[in-house]
């Protein structure tokens, strides 16, 4: 099999989904949002990531919103790529949603491992699973792991390095467990020519890149995406000083972020860039935008101060 694509370094944002009062999807708010996200330099979007509410959203509604996102991505003469979360329980449904990604105009497919018989998901059960999608897929895959979201499944490194060595179409790892020495085993074991694997939150993207992260997927980029590029630059210059001020402020202001949940991304975004609503579908409660107002968010202030700087 022919190499496959890995997602290029940088700054990718698990994109939110605005929805109107009614609950149907706010496209004018998801331009508005994408357009800000790519004017802000980042490398890619993951669609339907959790902040993405894919598991609200009909099938025909993920088509939708790719194509709406490769539409902006292909007007703002933009390189970035798409990941689409197309996960399901089995492999067949797994292998379906790719194919649709792909049609609508997705990059890479994001695939959390099977967990609604999760007593059933061994290791071997989940190895199989993974290279039958891998072995069908019409995109190169990266392995998305959340145990909050996949009924505590923890995929090891052992696993991940096993998976890549065996399907050159497995080409990356979202690490959202936050675990810095699996990201630094895979990191060090698998070429970043044929592997991407990414710190999958804000709070330790900058121990993230020393370990060998791809960049950052993170929700707190929804808000502040040109903060996280900063945090990379300075790195990059050896700035490590700098680069960790800035990372203690993304890291203060994430755990600020998280306690609103998916629909305080998106008030955030309406208090401090003035479009759409932290309207979640039922069950997410949705965080209204006079609650986030009267709450103590100097922590997100201080971050979204410095993104206006930039
Ligand atoms: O929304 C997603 O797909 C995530 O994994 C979220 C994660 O990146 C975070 O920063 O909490």
């Amino acid at each position: 099999m022919t190499s496959q694509p890995t997602p290029p370094f940088g700054v990718y944002t698990p994109v939110v989904c605005f929805f109107n009062d009614d609950e149907s999807i706010n496209f004018d708010a998801v331009t508005q949002h994408i357009q800000r996200l790519l004017s802000s330099g980042v490398a890619g979007l993951v669609i339907h990531g959790s902040n993405g509410e894919a598991t609200h959203l009909f099938p025909e509604e993920k088509i939708e919103v790719i194509r709406h996102a490769r539409k902006l991505i292909t007007e703002a003469k933009s390189n970035a790529v798409i990941i689409s979360g197309c996960s399901a329980n089995s492999a067949r449904e797994t292998i379906r949603n790719i194919e649709t990604a792909k049609e609508a105009g997705a990059d890479f497919a994001l695939v959390l491992p099977p967990s609604y018989w999760a007593a059933a998901m061994s290791k071997p059960v989940i190895k199989t699973f993974y290279l039958e999608v891998a072995s069908k897929s019409a995109l190169p895959l990266i392995i998305y792991n959340f145990p909050g979201v996949a009924s505590g499944i923890d995929i090891d490194s052992d696993l991940i390095i096993d998976l890549a060595q065996q399907s050159p179409k497995v080409v990356g790892v979202k690490l959202t467990c936050g675990n810095l020495g699996k990201l630094q085993r895979v990191s060090a074991t698998l070429p970043s020519t044929q592997f991407a694997p990414f710190a999958g939150k804000a709070d330790f993207m900058l121990p993230g890149l020393v370990a060998g992260s791809n960049g950052v997927i993170s929700a707190l980029a929804n808000v502040v995406p040109k903060v996280h590029g900063e945090v990379i630059r300075l790195y990059q210059a050896g700035e490590l000083e700098k680069a960790r001020a800035i990372q203690a402020d993304l890291s203060k202001a994430d755990w600020e972020l998280v306690k609103f949940g998916i629909s305080g991304v998106k008030t955030a975004c309406l208090h401090w860039f003035g479009y759409g609503s932290g309207k979640a579908r039922v069950p997410l409660p949705t965080v209204n935008a006079e609650t986030f107002a009267s709450a103590n968010v100097s922590a997100l202030d201080t971050v979204v101060q410095l993104e206006k700087q930039l």
